[in-house]
């Protein structure tokens, strides 16, 4: 049945939110979770782009297209807050993380972060990531059923330690931050949302302290003796006025920005990977821009010569954006798209579906890497069309790192292996979380004869 989120204000000309509620704190979850793309198109052609139901526990304002995605993410009267919204996810593990902090406070944090984020510090993990990438992929072993997902994840983890974190680790050692990192990750997805021990939520919290225990062990080292890694960078990160980070600021923000940086990374890698097997053509054709470079490793410089990794690249990151949906919390009562939004809602930007309307995207389920070659610039259609690192205040500080990384990391594959799938082969695409392939994307993986 049919039913608004609430009245409009008396005298004011909007609109109430529409929506079905379905049955409280339920609603259409498990739907939503096993479809999105689908429900999204479903909700869009009954409702519009604004409507309501419950998901996740909480009432929820679903906000299609980038019209009101830009509405939201821009914020221009401050009504959308990302603390509260996110904190529901992941706020025990990823206390006082920069994305959950809002307005003055979150700028104040953001402008302090900017400094581990500028060029040369760029340059600076790119060298530190180098050994570490050959070392990772002089491992794989070829063959069939090689599981790129399972292989991406421990590469980048592996990389996270040398360049977040630049400490020298026993291999024991690193397995306990990368099982405990693991732990805080998958946490944020547990569907019994307090501590049972054996159970997520438990072993996240655990977790937690395991990872903040390490980082404030290794801190008086880092502010001493500084490095190239981001956890140098941020001991080190001051602003022109001279405002720094504090010890704790400093904990919170390396075990958020680990997050941050992991899976995504991995998501974008694997889903680039997916498409690269099933259009061998497109391998093909990146890695005889990768053999044209004729060097091992890539500069900073060179990543702009890699043109058809960066079509991939983003028609991956449209066709499966690595963080599918962005919640905010309404603190004061507001309008989107002329619907009256009260406050205490929680709002969802849906970027997961959003790039797949046929209302901005042309034939949206085809992989097309051409539509963003310079002629057609499909994503030119609307500023937020894509935006699969969000926008606004909160829009991804890590982007040009993670298109370092992934840009990097493959250049290296293409060079070493090829790697197919059967012609009919579809992955089995989970997105109940964060996207992930459910058999961890199988293929088979050959070295490449060529140097
Ligand atoms: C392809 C890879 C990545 C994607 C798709 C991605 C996506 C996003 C998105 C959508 C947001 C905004 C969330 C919101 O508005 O609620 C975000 C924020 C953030 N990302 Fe990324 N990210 C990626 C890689 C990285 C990397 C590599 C780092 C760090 C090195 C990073 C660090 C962050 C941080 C610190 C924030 C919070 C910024 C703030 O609140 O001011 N991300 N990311």
């Amino acid at each position: 049945m049919t039913g608004v989120l609430a009245p409009p204000p008396q005298g004011s000309d909007l609109k109430p939110v529409p929506g079905v509620p379905g049955i409280p704190y339920i609603g259409n979850t498990l739907a939503v979770m096993r479809d999105p793309i689908g429900q999204a198109r479903k909700r869009y052609d009954a409702y519009g782009p604004v409507a309501w139901g419950w998901l996740l526990g909480q009432r929820t304002c679903t906000v299609q297209g980038p019209e009101a995605a830009e509405a939201v993410l821009v914020n221009r009267d401050k009504a959308f807050a990302n603390g509260p919204a996110w904190s529901y996810f992941i706020g025990p593990f990823f206390n006082r993380g920069i994305m959950l902090l809002d307005f003055e406070e979150h700028l104040h944090h953001r402008r302090i972060m900017q400094q581990a984020f500028t060029k040369a510090r760029l340059r600076a993990y790119m060298d530190a990531m180098a050994p570490g990438i050959v070392k990772g992929l002089d491992a794989w072993e070829p063959g069939q059923g090689f599981k790129v997902y399972d292989h991406v994840k421990q590469l980048t983890l592996d990389l996270a330690v040398d360049v977040f974190m630049g400490v020298e680790l026993d291999r024991a050692e690193r397995d306990r931050v990368n099982g405990a990192f693991i732990d805080a990750v998958r946490a944020g997805t547990a569907y019994v949302r307090f501590p049972v021990p054996g159970l997520r939520w438990h072993k996240g919290l655990r977790a937690r302290k395991v990872l903040e225990e390490f980082f404030y062990r290794h801190l008086p080292a880092k502010r001493r003796d500084g490095g190239d890694d981001l956890f140098a960078a941020l001991c080190q990160a001051e602003t022109d006025d001279g405002h720094r980070f504090t010890d704790e600021d400093v904990v919170n923000h390396m075990i958020f920005a680990l997050m941050a940086a992991h899976d995504t990374t991995t998501i974008t890698l694997t889903t680039m990977a997916y498409h690269l097997a099933k259009y061998p053509e497109w391998q093909e054709r990146l890695r005889d821009e990768s053999l044209a470079l004729a060097k091992p490793q890539p500069d900073y410089e060179d990543l702009d010569a890699f043109t058809g990794i960066d079509m991939v690249m983003k028609e991956s990151l449209r066709m499966v954006a690595p963080v599918p949906a962005l919640p905010r919390k309404v603190v004061k009562d507001t309008s989107i798209l002329g619907y009256h939004v009260p406050a205490g809602t929680v709002v969802v930007v849906p970027m997961l579906s959003n790039h797949h309307m046929a209302q901005w995207w042309p034939d949206p389920e085809r992989f097309d890497p051409e539509r963003f070659s310079p002629e057609r610039r499909e994503d030119k259609v609307h500023k937020y069309a894509w935006a699969p690192f969000g926008g606004g205040a909160h829009k991804c500080i890590g982007l040009h790192f993670a298109g370092m990384q992934v840009k990097t990391i493959l250049h290296q594959v293409l060079q070493r292996y090829r790697w197919s799938v059967p012609a009919r082969y579809e992955w089995p695409l989970d997105t109940t979380s964060l996207p992930s392939p459910k058999d961890g994307l199988p293929v088979r993986l050959d070295r490449s004869e060529q140097p």
